[in-house]
């Protein structure tokens, strides 16, 4: 069973699938694509992606793609936990610079459904934490975007500080929510 809830961000999703499980542990359908269709998720995830965080305080993000080679992107952890974070870029959008924080984990095995036009990123909050994700257009570091993660503008509430997260030098000059320009409509 395929359960879709949508977040404060109504096309922000959270994803549960059901996981079968007999004495050897569980067996779980993570993506089937008419499933998901049928739940008004229908992408063609052309990517998948998986990255490994050593320490607790990890931060990546906040990225996107710049169209046309913007992404959706379906989350989830194999190990470990992250708090994951989306921020609305869209311009027409009523939650304009709005974000959603929800936390992610291997046990609960939820995933999260992100559309094109947010800023995505996470701060893990376990050592040795993998993320895997699914994105709908390949990777195109010409159109690589991103925001600084710490923006006051974003009111986002870290576990970490700017002092404790561990942070690539990319993502620690990206720019601040006013000092983007509009990325999409
Ligand atoms: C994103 C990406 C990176 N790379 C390369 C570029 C670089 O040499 C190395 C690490 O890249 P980054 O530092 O951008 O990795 P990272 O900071 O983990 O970037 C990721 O962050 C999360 C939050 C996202 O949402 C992703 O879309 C992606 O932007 O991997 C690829 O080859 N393909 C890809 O799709």
């Amino acid at each position: 069973m395929l359960e879709v809830r949508s977040l404060a961000i109504p096309d922000v999703k959270i994803i549960h699938t059901d996981r079968l499980s007999d004495a050897r542990g569980y067996f779980c359908e993570t993506f089937r694509r008419s499933a998901f269709a049928e739940k008004g998720i229908l992408h063609d995830f052309v990517q998948d992606n998986q990255s490994s965080s050593d320490m607790v305080g990890t931060v990546r993000g906040l990225h996107f793609q710049r169209p046309p080679f913007a992404q959706a992107k379906l989350i989830r952890v194999l190990s470990g936990a992250i708090l994951d974070v989306v921020v609305d870029l869209r311009r027409s959008s009523p939650t304009f610079g709005e974000h959603i924080a929800v936390k992610l984990d291997s046990e609960a095995g939820e995933q999260l459904f992100v559309p094109k036009g947010f800023a995505h990123g996470f701060c893990t909050l376990q050592p040795r934490t993998v993320v895997f994700y699914k994105v709908d257009q390949v990777y195109a570091p010409s159109h690589d975007g991103g925001l600084y993660w710490a923006d006051p503008a974003l009111a986002i509430e870290w576990p970490v500080t700017t002092v404790e997260a561990q942070v690539s030098s990319k993502d620690r000059s990206l720019p601040k929510l006013d000092q983007l320009a509009a990325v999409f409509e």
